[in-house]
């Protein structure tokens, strides 16, 4: 968008034609220059004025209004230092019975309950970043505040990175290729160090390693996710990670909580495995779709995470066995 002419952004965009009709913007003259170089123009209190009217704008048209912040150096800020839930109400209409819920950067909260409970409904309500205006009647605060609306509707600074079962890439490129797309996206200097950055820390998660060469698309599922897990913990801005059911993804899930955790990322995820849900520092129990209880894992219970990772231990030498194609003997996995 950065390199386009005003007029071919405006053939592309025809939503931005009528927010210039809208708020008299004139722009002939200045046709073939770039957005850019239109701005300048402007005085910073005209466009200011200009995007102040931002209520009904589409989510494209945020990008627009984000480049106008960001040419004319006016900074939004992007640190997320909390996150909150405030109660709603259960699918039957009752409160939920909590105060309110505030969880930090480096935290992993995990979310349990019976399938149908609203496990994905509550990961939902914090992408939109609900204002009482979502079935639950939940709300969402940032820092404390209610959030700007930019999380709702910008491309560049979404506030969640969701991470979950199905990924499947169709786009022809090698992995190389795909994470310096993205570096670029993100204006990194250096994409290709941060390429090889997440490309050894992906295989620090997948069984089998792939290379910078290796297309996308002949990834295998577990590589495929933890392919995703390091870029997302190492080039995504996205502060806040949703994850649904990571347990079956064919990937070491402790060391991919850590990568995120130590990017200082907050970490929500619903889970029905043991191992993950204690993991975390406190677990919200979800039932009927509503908050039922937010639950601090206890001493007794981080001492059964290490009965759990022995048992789990046994089961990830097995597997690894039995994928090298080995014959499984008992005194040799316990
Ligand atoms: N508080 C609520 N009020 C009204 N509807 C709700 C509420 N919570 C959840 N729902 C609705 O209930 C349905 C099931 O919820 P959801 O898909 O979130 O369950 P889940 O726990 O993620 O299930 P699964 O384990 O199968 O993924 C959805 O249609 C959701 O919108």
């Amino acid at each position: 968008m950065k390199n386009l002419t005003l007029s071919q952004l405006l053939i592309k965009y025809p939503f931005i034609t009528d927010y210039f009709e809208q708020n008299n913007l004139e722009i002939a003259g200045y046709e073939n220059g770039t957005f850019e170089e239109y701005l300048r123009h402007f005085t910073r209190e005209q466009i200011e004025d200009k995007a102040l009217d931002i209520e009904r704008l589409s989510s494209d048209l945020w990008i627009f209004i984000e480049q106008m912040e960001s040419f004319l150096g006016i900074e939004k800020e992007n640190e997320v230092r909390s996150l909150t839930i405030l109660p709603g109400k259960d699918k039957y209409g009752n409160p939920e019975q909590f105060e309110k819920l505030t969880i930090l950067p480096s935290q992993i909260i995990s979310i349990v309950g019976p399938t149908g409970s609203g496990k994905s409904r509550l990961l939902a309500d914090i992408e939109w970043t609900a204002n009482a205006d979502t079935p639950t009647g939940r709300s969402i605060l940032i820092n404390d505040q209610e959030p700007d609306r930019k999380w709702r509707y910008s491309s560049n600074n979404k506030l969640v990175a969701q991470l979950s079962q199905n990924m499947n890439f169709v786009m022809d490129l090698s992995v190389k290729e795909f994470i310096e797309m993205h570096a670029q996206s993100r204006m990194i200097s250096n994409p290709e160090e941060v390429a090889n950055k997440i490309i050894e820390a992906a295989n620090k998660l997948a069984g089998e390693n792939f290379t910078i060469d290796t297309p996308i698309t002949s990834l295998s599922g577990g590589q495929s996710r933890a392919l995703m897990i390091a870029d997302t913990a190492i080039l995504s801005t996205s502060p806040i990670v949703l994850i649904d059911e990571i347990e079956n993804a064919g990937i070491d899930r402790q060391k991919a909580l850590e990568l995120l955790v130590s990017e200082e990322k907050i970490v929500l995820m619903a889970t029905h495995d043991p191992l993950l849900a204690l993991i975390a520092d406190k677990r919200i129990v979800i039932k009927n779709g509503g908050i039922h209880a937010v639950l601090e894992t206890s001493q007794e219970e981080k001492n059964l995470l290490n009965d759990f990772d022995k048992i789990d231990s046994v089961m990830r030498n097995a597997r690894q066995k039995l994928r090298a194609g080995e014959i499984l003997k008992k005194d040799e996995l316990f």
